[in-house]
């Protein structure tokens, strides 16, 4: 999703919400977390289910959400504000963060890890008790207003070696591991986000299951609930079964050929 867009699922269903299966204990922990003002860091792997959570508590708590995707060339200034110049001079336009800021919005910063350290130093006197974000160019220091909370994502796997977060930065956070639901619950998942019948998702989750254990043979990434439920939207938009699988799940998550075959051979194997 792209910074500043509206959530999606919030103005269709803002009765119900954004749909979210909580794993564990999340929501509870979440909602105290927002209650004493505690910056959250989600922490799993792509695809699990983190930002469905952060726009469900969003909705929850009645907060506006306000999501900033990050990347390696994320400047401070791209989160905190600039000078834009007019014709009749120069006027200063707050950045996603300062905006949250003013309005007590959640912000979620998705992909943490990608963001220069020089930017992500800029969250640190937000995220304790000073609660404070300091824009140098204007000389204003804002308090954050109530509501406001910080939430990054941090997928622990992903490129562990080249990029980590500082343990500065870390611990200013309270750190909160989603990873796949169990079985059963990915299932209802699966079923409930694609339309497909019950059978199919069941047939779905074992497919993750067996690929999820070549983790250590080969595949850099296992297929995520989010692959599950495109595959499972193509089957229940008419595609063949394994059609479907290999669209949606094998071929993203693989160009080798051995492990293309090994994948296919898994999805042949799981819808006879
Ligand atoms: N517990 C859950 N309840 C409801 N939907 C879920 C849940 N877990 C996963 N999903 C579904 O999986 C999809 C992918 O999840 P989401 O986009 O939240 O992943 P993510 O962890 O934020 O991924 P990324 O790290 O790639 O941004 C969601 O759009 C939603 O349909």
């Amino acid at each position: 999703m792209g910074m500043n867009e509206p959530v999606p699922g919030l103005a269709a269903g803002a009765v119900e919400g954004p749909w979210y299966h909580p794993t564990g204990n999340e929501v509870a922990l979440f909602e105290q977390c927002h209650a004493r003002g505690l910056a959250v860091m989600l922490k799993g792997p792509t695809g699990c289910g983190k930002t469905r959570f952060v726009e469900h508590m969003a909705w929850k708590l009645g907060r506006p959400l306000i999501t900033v995707p990050c990347h390696d060339d994320l400047a401070a200034s791209d989160l905190i504000g600039r000078f834009l110049i007019q014709h009749d001079g120069t006027v200063w336009q707050d950045g996603p963060l300062t905006r949250a800021v003013r309005e007590g919005a959640i912000c979620y910063l998705d992909e943490v890890v990608e963001a220069r350290q020089d930017t992500v130093v800029v969250l640190h006197a937000l995220t304790d008790h000073r609660r404070i974000l300091p824009i140098d160019k204007t000389g204003e220091v804002l308090q954050a207003a109530p509501g406001f909370q910080l939430v990054i994502s941090y997928n622990p796997g992903y490129q562990r070696m080249l990029k980590d977060l500082k343990p500065s930065t870390r611990q200013r956070f309270v750190a909160m591991d989603l990873d796949f639901p169990p079985p059963e619950l990915e299932a209802r998942i699966v079923q409930h986000e694609s339309g497909v019948d019950q059978a199919a998702a069941n047939g779905l989750v074992s497919l993750a299951e067996r690929i999820r254990q070549l983790r250590d043979r080969g595949l850099a990434e296992v297929p995520s609930t989010r692959l599950l439920i495109a595959a499972g939207t193509l089957m229940a938009s008419g595609i063949p079964l394994r059609e479907a699988c290999y669209a949606a799940i094998v071929s993203p998550l693989s160009d080798e050929s051995s492990m293309v075959d090994a994948l296919r051979d898994l999805v042949d194997a799981t819808f006879v």
